[in-house]
């Protein structure tokens, strides 16, 4: 075992590689995996939707059909699944990554959840004696088709050091945050900016089609500006068109405002903007929107939706 807590297997030393695996293959998993694959890693992958393993096996992914014979057969395993509970089951439930981890292993979520069950998964994970990174990511599906990601990570220093060259492959950038929880954090604070901004982008375009103005015009407008985002330029078009091919799910942009909204209240911050911002979301996933793009939230604006 190295100083670091991170030993190197006599197949990986041969390699001079480590064997990844890689649990979730959803919007973001998926084209993660695939870059590491690209890159010449020794991938194994797992997804509770078996046939979502099929793209990746064919780029030569290898595949075990449980998360404790993923971890079981690898040096790093990252996760990326859709929400605490699923991240916590398979991070430590029956057949989870935890019964297949051992002291020299690590184990790295990328998942969007609270720091609460952050902690809860480094605690499983790291009695087995194996290393905790909390890794969540800031940037949707192009970015992760890219590797233009950017990680949000805290844990245990050693095993972001290892994983670094697969953070770099995967992203463009990487911020180490200290103790457990503070990536979780920072990254709800992120999403709950972006929720609060998609609203509200949403009130600007329909309030400009209703009193008679070319909402194109305003995307433009808003461009060329001091609040121009990217987000604006790239899904305005699509939402004036009511369309909204999915890159980030409606479902998750309003599991992450809730959770953001416990974080504030944990810490006796009022935050009425995003309060106010979720139930719109709330409405949309009722409306029967939770798997359509996070843009979808405009939907719950139109008179058709206000009753
Ligand atoms: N899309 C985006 O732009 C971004 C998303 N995120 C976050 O990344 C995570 C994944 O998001 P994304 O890839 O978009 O989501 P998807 O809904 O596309 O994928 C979710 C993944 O979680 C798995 N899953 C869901 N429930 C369970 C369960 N009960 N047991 C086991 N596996 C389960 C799914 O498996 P199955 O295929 O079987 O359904 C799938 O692999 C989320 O936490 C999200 O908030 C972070 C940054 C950007
Ligand atoms: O969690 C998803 C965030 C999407 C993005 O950062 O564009």
């Amino acid at each position: 075992m190295s100083s670091s807590g991170f030993s190197i297997p006599d197949a990986t030393a041969a390699t001079g590689k480590l064997r990844v695996g890689f649990l979730g293959l959803g919007i973001m998993g998926s084209p993660m995996a695939q870059n590491l694959i690209k890159s010449g890693y020794d991938v194994t992958v797992w997804n509770r939707t078996k046939s979502k393993c099929d793209p990746l096996i064919n780029l030569g992914a290898k595949y075990q059909p449980s998360p404790r014979e993923v971890a079981a057969s690898c040096d790093v395993t990252f996760a990326m699944l859709a929400d605490p509970e699923s991240a916590l089951n398979v991070a430590s439930g029956e057949n989870g990554a935890a019964s297949g981890l051992s002291p020299g292993k690590g184990y790295v979520d990328v998942s969007t959840v609270d720091a609460t069950t952050s902690k809860l998964i480094s605690a499983r994970i790291k009695d087995t004696g194996a290393l905790f990174l909390e890794a969540p990511v800031s940037g949707s599906k192009k970015p992760a088709e890219d590797g233009q990601l950017i990680f949000l990570t805290a844990g245990d220093k050693a095993l972001y050091e290892r994983v670094a060259p697969l953070f770099d492959i995967m992203g463009k950038s990487k911020f180490y945050l200290g103790e457990v929880g503070n990536g979780a954090a920072m990254k709800l604070v992120v999403n709950m900016i972006m929720g609060s901004m998609i609203a509200s982008f949403s009130e600007g375009l329909l309030l400009s089609e209703k009193v008679g103005l070319d909402p194109s015009i305003l995307v433009q407008v808003v461009s060329q500006g001091a609040i121009s985002a990217p987000m604006y330029s790239l899904k305005g078009p699509s939402m004036i068109q009511s369309l909204y091919p999915t890159a980030f799910p409606l479902k998750h942009q309003q599991k992450d405002l809730r959770l953001a909204l416990g974080l504030a209240e944990s810490v006796s911050q009022s935050t009425p903007i995003a309060a106010a911002a979720n139930e719109l979301y709330k409405v949309a996933k009722s409306h029967g929107l939770g798997d359509q793009d996070f843009s979808a939230v405009i939907e719950s604006l139109k008179s058709k939706l206000q009753h």
